[in-house]
């Protein structure tokens, strides 16, 4: 494949608990991506950006069904004629409250949502938050990709099967802390080298209490080379991915024909 995609990346702030700021902000930086000369085709932002982590608070604070962000997702992608893979914010269901992506077309079509499969016990999510029960397959300007946030990258089951699910990009929001650097890029860049796709993260900046953001949102290619990577700024990431890469690389070291999943399936249920 010779397609290119020109990706934006919103490493922002995200104050806990009001959603009207978060709102704001993000549609300042989404416009900010937009009005660059060199126009993007998909924009990433960061995780739970809407609420922030304000989980004693988070059955109040949640959008109903996602209905405020799909509005605004929706709109803007059709307005500026861009895909967005949208963060993840709290969705207040029937059944509780989900850590989800909204993923839009240039259309403003919702594509899929995709909610958090592992809810990370260090920062009780297991206690206020649903677990999602479905993989985030995504098509990107025909591109072949997929939806995991933050803590999923700690298992290596569910990249691999997105990218056995033919995805070549794996989309990445976080609110990933200090002082966990050296998994972060270890994680994203071991999730890119294994399966051979590029990896586009965004973590958040920023301090909330006394917890700290790294930022250091990247994108890593194929053969594990970071593509581009933030400090912990706040900062628009911007650059690009050449999908001939996933198919020179796969043909080169060819893992996908290698592999031997009737041994690994009596281990790994
Ligand atoms: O796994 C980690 O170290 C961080 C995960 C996390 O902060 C999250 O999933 O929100």
């Amino acid at each position: 494949m010779t397609q290119k995609l020109k990706f934006a990346i919103i490493q922002m702030n995200v104050k806990v608990g009001d959603v009207a700021h978060n709102m704001k902000v993000l549609q300042e930086k989404l416009n900010k991506a937009v009005a660059e000369n060199d126009k993007p085709d998909v924009i990433l932002f960061p995780e739970m950006w809407n609420t922030g982590y304000a989980l004693t608070e988070i059955e109040e604070l949640a959008d109903i069904e996602g209905q405020k962000t799909i509005e605004l997702l929706s709109t803007f992608a059709q307005t500026h004629n861009v895909n967005i893979v949208g963060g993840s914010i709290s969705q207040k269901k029937a059944d509780g409250v989900y850590n989800t992506i909204f993923a839009f077309d240039r259309n403003g079509e919702l594509i899929n949502d995709y909610s958090k499969l592992h809810l990370f016990r260090l920062m009780d999510e297991e206690k206020y938050l649903q677990a999602g029960n479905e993989l985030g397959n995504l098509e990107i300007d025909g591109v072949q990709a997929g939806m995991m946030i933050c803590y999923d990258i700690r298992f290596p089951e569910l990249a691999r099967s997105l990218a056995l699910e033919g995805a070549q990009v794996l989309f990445v929001p976080a609110q990933w802390p200090k002082p966990r650097l050296h998994h972060w890029r270890t994680l994203l860049t071991a999730r890119a080298i294994e399966n051979q796709m590029y990896v586009v993260a965004c973590n958040r900046m920023g301090q909330s209490g006394d917890t700290e953001f790294f930022g250091h949102s990247m994108v890593i290619d194929p053969w594990g080379e970071i593509v581009v990577e933030a400090g912990e700024e706040d900062v628009i990431l911007t650059g690009e991915i050449d999908l001939s890469v996933v198919d020179k690389v796969r043909s080169t070291i060819p893992i996908f024909e290698d592999r031997r999943p009737q041994l690994y399936e009596r281990v790994v249920k």
